[in-house]
């Protein structure tokens, strides 16, 4: 199966971040236009969070019917809900507080002031992700028992760790082993907090479209080891495909180490 992934490269990451929001609000205009809503998986780290508040500075927000727009999250750190280290007040206070969202269709993780533990969390999203589908599967006449585990994701965004993690499954450890099941609880992460909750692989390359947005030096060797085609395990990067497409939108730093020939420059 040919997969189609393409690179793109911006000259920094201000320009990453900016090019990425317009990026994602046309998609979400390109699929609300075709279905009436539009689904987005967030992701937690600089670049990711840095979008969303490009988002809310771009006039071009106002076009989005951001009251049809279901928010997901990829993965999330498992502290309480009031925690400046969640994903969701992040994201939040970068955007979804702003542009007039419908609180039924922001679907957080658990925080670990609202579940018992891990385990709690990973079934919590599970549920809903299920419900959710169930919902979409129905609404297209087709039999809720026959719904997959996710509903559908038109674009999922994630960021990349210097380890070449995405969103909270990291090389070697059970998450990015994990299969069969959309959710994981993932203990001792080498990138603090220690607890999180995450989407796996196979959650994750359910999506139509997934975007890794990276910036910084720090990344330019996961980078070249994500697109080399290495094995999963050691480098969960390069296990995510997206069903129509995969992107990389890197700014200079990062795609230091990508073939020139594979990159097409956006500016
Ligand atoms: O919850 C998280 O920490 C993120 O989901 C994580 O996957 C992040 O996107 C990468 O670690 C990159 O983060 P930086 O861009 O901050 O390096």
């Amino acid at each position: 199966m040919t997969r189609n992934v393409r690179i793109t490269l911006h000259p920094s990451f201000d320009v990453l971040a900016a090019t990425t929001a317009a990026r994602l609000i046309t998609r979400l205009l390109d699929v609300q236009g075709e279905r009436g809503e539009a689904t987005v998986v967030l992701t937690g780290g600089s670049v990711g969070i840095a979008t969303l508040k490009a988002v809310a500075q771009s006039p071009a927000r106002l076009a989005v019917d951001w009251a049809k727009v279901n928010f997901w999250f990829g993965d999330e750190r498992f502290v309480p809900a009031a925690s400046p280290d969640r994903n969701a007040g992040q994201a939040a206070a970068a955007l979804l507080d702003h542009i007039g969202v419908d609180r039924a269709r922001v679907h957080e993780m658990a925080a670990s002031d609202v579940v018992a533990d891990l385990e709690a969390a990973a079934a919590d999203y599970t549920a809903q992700l299920a419900a959710a589908a169930r919902r979409e599967w129905e609404s297209d006449d087709d039999s809720p028992e026959s719904a997959p585990a996710v509903p559908r994701f038109d674009v999922l965004l994630l960021g990349l760790g210097p380890d070449a993690h995405i969103a909270s499954l990291f090389p070697e450890m059970s998450g990015i082993r994990s299969q069969g099941v959309p959710v994981v609880g993932v203990a001792n992460s080498p990138k603090p907090p220690p607890w999180r909750v995450s989407l796996t692989l196979d959650a994750i390359n359910t999506a139509l479209e997934i975007w890794i947005v990276v910036a910084g030096a720090d990344k330019a060797a996961a980078v070249g080891l994500g697109l080399a085609g290495a094995n999963p395990v050691q480098v969960p990067a390069s296990g995510a495909h997206g069903v129509n497409k995969t992107m990389w939108l890197l700014d200079q730093e990062a795609a230091a180490k990508v073939p020139e020939q594979l990159m097409r420059r956006d500016s």
